[in-house]
């Protein structure tokens, strides 16, 4: 089987140090579509994660009940407002991003739904799709022939067994999984323990994280990271496998300190920083 393990090595080849020039005009403006009334906290991880792994701009687009909430929480974040108070229901901005997310703590409303299918008719900016973008994909499967070519779904098991189906074993799932990658020219996120990421025949295997990573809000953290060196001109596949690895990394890092139990998905921001300094000290 084409399949490559995410080591060590393989990111240094991948890794692209900042240049000395850079400025935040060039370090790549991501945003970051989440949110809705009383998961506000899915759209702070995503987009601090977001700024946390280089993004020179970061912009959450969020209903109107998280404006404070974003300002708040990320004054370095900039924020847009849907015209709705508690859902999404028009992603429409006048910003030229390099890279958007749609989907942590969306929600399904029907409006909601609706808002995603005319985005995803016009859209060309590379895009990452995960939690209820995933779901709303799930229950409008004509949909996933709108995508552009290489766009990243980061689905957990569940989301992925809504997208595919069920599978009977490990390798079922793999096989229809590639099938679905290749169906619709998508890479897929296998997030789990370990994480595989999958672009139509070729397969790669995270070897970094533990179950530090299983807390709420890991899953919107990855979003906001793989989004993020997306923006910053990488390659999709790229950002995918360097994205994972750098998020199991700072679980790896953080374990003697905090334990597995104490471990929060803002610990895995907080340790970015030591993750990324690892990868430039190679
Ligand atoms: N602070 C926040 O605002 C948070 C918002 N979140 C959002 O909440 C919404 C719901 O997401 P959920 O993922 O909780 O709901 P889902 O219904 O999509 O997934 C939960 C189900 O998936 C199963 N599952 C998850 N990971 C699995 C694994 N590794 N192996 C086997 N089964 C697995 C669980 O057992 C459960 O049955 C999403 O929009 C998400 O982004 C969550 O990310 C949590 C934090
Ligand atoms: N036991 C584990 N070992 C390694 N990684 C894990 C483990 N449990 C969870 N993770 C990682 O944590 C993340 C969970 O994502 P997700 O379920 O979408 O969380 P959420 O929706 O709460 O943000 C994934 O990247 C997954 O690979
Ligand atoms: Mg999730």
């Amino acid at each position: 089987m084409n399949m490559l393990h995410i080591t060590k090595s393989e990111i240094t080849k991948r890794y692209k140090p900042i240049d000395s020039k850079a400025h935040k005009g060039t370090q790549g403006h991501a945003l970051i579509v989440a949110g809705s009334y009383g998961k506000i906290g899915a759209a702070v991880l995503a987009s601090k994660a977001c700024l946390k792994s280089g993004s020179g701009l970061v912009t959450a687009f969020v209903p109107k009940c998280g404006y404070q909430i974003l300002q708040i929480s990320n004054p370095e974040i900039m924020t847009l407002t849907d015209v709705e108070e508690t859902f999404i229901s028009n992603i429409d901005f006048d910003i030229k991003p390099q890279a958007i997310a749609i989907g942590p703590g969306l929600g399904q409303e029907k409006i909601t739904q609706n808002a995603l299918h005319q985005f995803f008719k016009s859209n060309t900016v590379p895009l990452i799709l995960d939690a209820d973008a995933l779901n709303i994909l799930s229950i409008n499967k004509n949909w996933l022939s709108l995508l552009q070519p290489k766009t990243i779904l980061t689905p957990h098991p569940k989301e992925l067994e809504r997208l595919i189906g069920k599978w009977n074993s490990d390798e079922e799932k793999l096989d229809k999984t590639k099938a679905f990658s290749k169906q619709y020219h998508v890479i897929v996120v296998m997030k789990g323990a370990p994480t595989v990421v999958i672009d139509g025949d070729a397969v790669y295997k995270n070897s970094t994280g533990n179950a530090a990573l299983a807390t709420a809000g890991s899953g919107d953290v990855l979003t906001g990271i793989i989004t993020s060196l997306v923006a910053q001109s990488y390659e999709p596949i790229t950002a995918a496998i360097l994205g994972v690895y750098l998020h199991g990394l700072t679980a790896d890092i953080a374990l003697p300190k905090t334990g597995h139990h104490a471990f929060i998905a803002s610990d895995i921001i907080n340790y970015l920083g030591k993750a990324f300094l690892t990868i430039e000290n190679e």
